[in-house]
C-alpha cells in the first residue's frame, strides 16, 4: 500500500493509471497478465415487455471483464448500461443468453442460489449509497456478513477502513455523514466481503467533483492494490478515464472499446456515438 496516492486525493487519470508493478502485489500482476475473465456475458439479450410494447434492452451482448481490470461502460442514455449491469450482477434476469461469474453460469441458478452469490461474490455500489439510515457506518459495513452469519475478517475490515480514510467514522449514522463518506461506507461495505467482482452503477453520479474523486481513487486503489475487479457504469468521461478499458454500448450491443483511455479519447468516441446511432440489422 505504498506510493499510491491517499483516499482524499482526487486520481490524475494518467498517473492513477494500473501496471503499478510493485513487489508487492505479484497476486495483484499475475491476475492481470493471465486475464482471467471474472465475468462474462455470452450472446445476451434483454426484452422489456412483449408484443408491441416490446423494449430490446441488450442485442447480443458478448464481452468478458478480466480479473484485476478497471472497466468503465459508457453509451448514449438508454443503450443499456444498467441493464447489462443488472444481469452481471444477477440483480435482473436475462431474455437468453449466457452471464458467468467464474465458473458459476447464473442462468441455471434458482433464486436462493443467486441470493447467495450477489451476497458472497459480488460487491455492489449504487449511486444513491443504499445504506441502512438506522445503522451506523460500522454496522452497515458489516451487515452484508451479518445476514449471512459470518464474522467480519477483522484486520481485513480495519484495512479497508483505515484506506478508505473512515476509522473516525465508523459510529456516525449516514445522516451525519457527507455525500462523499456515504459512498465510501457503501465502497467499503462492497470491498470488506472481497467479492469476485465490485459494479457500481454511477458509483460518482450524486457527488461533487472532490467527492467523486476520492470514491474514484478508491476504486482505482482496490484495483492497483487489493487486485479487485472493478466494473462502473458512467455519463463522466472524466470518471471512466480512471478506468484500465472503456466499453462503449449503443442501441443494447457493444459497438467499440478503448484500453488506456483519457478523458478526451472518450469524448471523441461518445461524440461519434451520439452523432451517428448505430442502425439494428
Ligand atoms: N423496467 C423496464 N421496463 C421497460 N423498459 C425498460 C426498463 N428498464 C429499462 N428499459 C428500457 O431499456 C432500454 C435500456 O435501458 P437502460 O436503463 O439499461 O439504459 P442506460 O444506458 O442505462 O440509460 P441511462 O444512461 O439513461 O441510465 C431503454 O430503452 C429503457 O427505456
Amino acid at each position: 500500500m505504498t506510493g499510491l496516492p491517499p483516499a482524499a486525493a482526487a486520481p490524475d487519470p494518467d498517473s492513477a493509471r494500473p501496471a503499478v508493478a510493485q513487489a508487492t502485489d505479484l497476486v495483484v500482476v499475475a491476475q492481470a497478465t493471465d486475464l482471467v475473465a471474472v465475468a462474462q456475458a455470452t450472446d445476451l439479450i434483454k426484452d422489456y415487455g412483449s408484443g408491441d410494447t416490446r423494449v430490446r434492452a441488450l442485442d447480443g451482448v458478448n464481452v468478458e471483464f478480466a480479473a484485476g481490470e478497471f472497466t468503465a461502460i459508457m453509451g448514449p442514455s438508454g443503450s443499456g448500461k444498467s441493464t447489462l449491469m443488472h444481469c452481471l450482477a444477477g440483480l435482473d434476469a436475462a431474455s437468453s443468453g449466457s452471464v458467468r461469474i467464474g465458473d458459476t453460469e447464473l442462468t441455471a441458478l434458482n433464486d436462493d442460489q443467486l441470493t447467495a452469490l450477489r451476497r458472497d461474490r459480488i460487491g455492489f455500489v449504487f449511486q444513491s449509497f443504499n445504506l441502512v439510515p438506522t445503522l451506523t457506518a460500522l454496522e452497515n459495513i458489516t451487515l452484508p456478513s451479518d445476514i449471512a452469519g459470518r464474522q467480519a475478517d477483522r484486520a481485513w475490515l480495519d484495512q479497508v477502513v483505515q484506506r478508505l480514510g473512515l476509522a473516525d467514522r465508523l459510529n456516525h449514522r449516514p445522516g451525519e455523514l457527507s455525500g462523499g463518506q456515504q459512498q465510501r461506507v457503501a465502497c467499503a461495505r462492497a470491498l470488506v466481503g472481497r467479492p469476485a467482482i465490485l459494479f457500481g452503477d454511477e458509483p460518482t453520479g450524486n457527488l461533487d467533483s472532490r467527492s467523486s474523486g476520492e470514491v474514484l481513487a478508491i476504486l482505482r486503489a482496490a484495483v492497483d492494490e487489493f487486485g479487485q475487479t472493478v466494473v462502473i457504469v458512467t455519463h463522466d468521461p472524466r470518471a471512466a478515464a480512471c478506468a484500465d478499458r472503456v466499453v462503449f454500448l449503443a442501441d443494447g450491443r457493444i459497438v467499440d472499446e478503448l484500453r488506456n483511455p483519457t478523458a478526451d479519447s472518450i469524448l471523441d468516441r461518445m461524440r461519434g456515438l451520439e452523432e451517428s446511432p448505430v442502425a439494428r440489422s
